[in-house]
């Protein structure tokens, strides 16, 4: 896997974020198993909350098309160092994310972060926990 590639098309999506109140861009590329990729950016509402960040948009893309079994997410954004994602994207990661999956977190200065979800969200709320 070539991660600047995938960083590379994560900046390329991010200029397509839609941000007319925060004016802060965020970009996301996911890697699926079956090696495509499904670029994201961030949709902002003036129902503020409604706003849907880079990463989730596209996870639900590549979910939608019924490719779920992520290899690789960059999310990338206008940040000092590697961007951080909010509480609910690191809860929609935990879904669709399993222990190696990487979580590579970018700027646009070339900084790089290479994580995982356990270390995103420890103890994160999963399916495992709606059954005893
Ligand atoms: O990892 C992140 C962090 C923030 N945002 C978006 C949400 C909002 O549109 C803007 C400012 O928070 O950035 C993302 O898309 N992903
Ligand atoms: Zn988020």
């Amino acid at each position: 896997m070539d991660i600047r590639a995938l960083v590379n098309q994560a900046i390329e999506a991010r200029k397509k974020a839609y941000t007319p109140y925060s004016n802060f861009q965020v970009g996301a590329a996911v890697l699926t198993k079956n090696n495509h990729v499904f670029c994201g950016c961030n949709i902002e509402n003036a129902s503020f909350g409604l706003t849907n960040c880079a990463e989730r948009t596209a996870i639900f893309k590549a979910v939608s098309e019924g490719d779920q079994e992520i290899e690789a997410i960059v999310v990338v954004g206008d940040t000092e160092g590697p961007i951080s994602p909010c509480g609910a994207c690191r809860q929609v990661m935990a879904e669709f994310c399993d222990q190696d999956t990487k979580v590579i977190l970018a700027n646009l200065n070339g900084a790089i972060k290479e994580t995982t979800i356990a270390e995103l969200l420890p103890g994160f709320f999963s399916s495992k926990d709606l059954t005893k």
